[in-house]
């Protein structure tokens, strides 16, 4: 039996005790945070065994501290533990989005013998809350862990063991190279995002219909802009090197894009979509053929009107949860492929014999 504290039981800290509570039922955890409601109710849905409203008040009793508030609360946090008696070999870990200043942070700690681990989980929501957390939001998705302070290998495997139901895949990283990848592949489209959100308030301010009509194009490329801005501002200013010089670059080539338009360059114009075509389609295919997810089944799928629907239908009438569909390729008077994506073996399984019984064949997922 471990004592694990979570600190902030929000969308995060939520999801990851709803998951150490599945897999380690013996487990005690405690929740921290100052939002006394959320402690309330995770505390009646059995989540936690006991919530405070500071991590003084049980830090001491813990053997793995999971830090899991926007960034600069962890750093503060961070402080706060170092100036504490910790039991000996605690582990202390955190979720935070960006992982240089954490990890400069970190060196007070590993200094007074405590085993510090960064990590950041790439998943999430735009959504906050524990009212939003699931047990099933990080499933195969990328952990990253900072090798910058990974001395302690016993420490790493006891943490991967503790957070093994989460289902990730774990990635380890330098703090820098981290910084510069998220600041790419998540600063900066959060940016644009919210950019393009108060741009167009700002254009229809005297016409609010003309922003209902945006079609799904406007709505997928805008759903960050719906994320916490607490958190958001805690990002942006803990790597702000990094992103200041991705919004250059990134103002380059919207100038370059402007320059084609206004000079009439067909060539230009048409490569810019072309090349960007190609890079976002083989995300997908990449993924599926080499990434596969830990519980997921390949099927064929005829290519006929309602083929997909039957496929979900068959699912549904057997009580059987999809955690995701991704169609792979249907082309036209060809079979396509079904990639199905579960959260456990069982319910694989079961998918499978049933799919089956209904004449559908399994390419892959034994
Ligand atoms: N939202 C996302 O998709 C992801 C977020 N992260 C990181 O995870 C961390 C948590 O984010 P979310 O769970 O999304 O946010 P959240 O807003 O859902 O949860 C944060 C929790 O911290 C609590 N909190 C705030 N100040 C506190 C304090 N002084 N003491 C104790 N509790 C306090 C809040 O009341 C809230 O319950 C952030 O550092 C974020 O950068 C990492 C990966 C994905
Ligand atoms: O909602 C989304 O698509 C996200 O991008 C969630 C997210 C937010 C912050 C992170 O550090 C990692 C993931």
């Amino acid at each position: 039996m471990k004592t694990i504290v979570i600190d902030g039981l929000g969308l995060i800290g939520g999801s990851i005790a709803l998951v150490i509570r599945k897999q380690w039922p013996d487990h005690q955890i405690f929740g921290v945070d100052v939002n006394h409601n959320s402690l309330v109710s995770a505390q009646s849905s059995g989540i936690i065994d006991g919530g405070f409203p500071r991590l003084q008040d049980i830090a001491a009793a813990a053997d793995v501290i999971i830090l899991a508030t926007p960034v600069r609360i962890i750093l503060d946090h961070m402080d706060q533990l170092a100036d504490m008696r910790l039991k000996p070999g605690v582990i202390v870990t955190d979720v935070g989005s960006t992982k240089q200043q954490i990890m400069v942070k970190a060196k007070r700690l590993t200094g007074k013998g405590i085993n510090f681990i960064g990590g950041h989980p790439m998943a999430g929501s735009h959504k906050t809350t524990i009212s939003a957390a699931r047990a099933n939001l990080f499933q195969s998705a990328y952990y990253f862990l900072i090798t910058d302070t990974l001395s302690d290998q016993n420490a790493v495997k006891d943490l991967q063991s503790l957070l093994s139901g989460l289902h990730v895949k774990w990635q380890l990283v330098s703090a820098a190279r981290h910084d510069r990848i998220v600041a790419q592949i998540s600063h900066l489209p959060h940016i644009i995002a919210s950019g393009l959100v108060n741009m167009s308030q700002d254009e229809f301010s005297q016409s609010p219909l003309s922003l209902r009509l945006a079609a799904g194009g406007f709505r997928s490329i805008t759903r960050i802009a719906s994320s916490d801005p607490e958190m958001w501002t805690d990002i942006l200013l803990s790597n702000s090197d990094t992103i200041v010089d991705k919004i250059d670059k990134f103002s380059d080539r919207l100038g370059q894009i402007r320059q084609a338009i206004v000079s009439s360059d067909h060539e230009a114009i048409h490569d810019y979509f072309h090349q960007a075509k190609i890079t976002r389609d083989s995300i997908n295919a990449q993924a599926a053929a080499h990434d596969p997810n830990f519980y997921d089944l390949f099927i064929n799928i005829p290519d006929r009107v309602g083929a997909i629907a039957q496929v979900t239908h068959i699912l549904a009438e057997a009580k059987i949860n999809l955690v995701n569909i991704h169609i792979l390729e249907i082309r036209e008077e060809v079979d396509g492929v079904l990639q199905l994506s579960f959260s456990n073996q069982q319910d694989l399984t079961r998918a499978k014999d049933e799919l089956r019984q209904h004449g559908l064949s399994v390419v892959r997922g034994e």
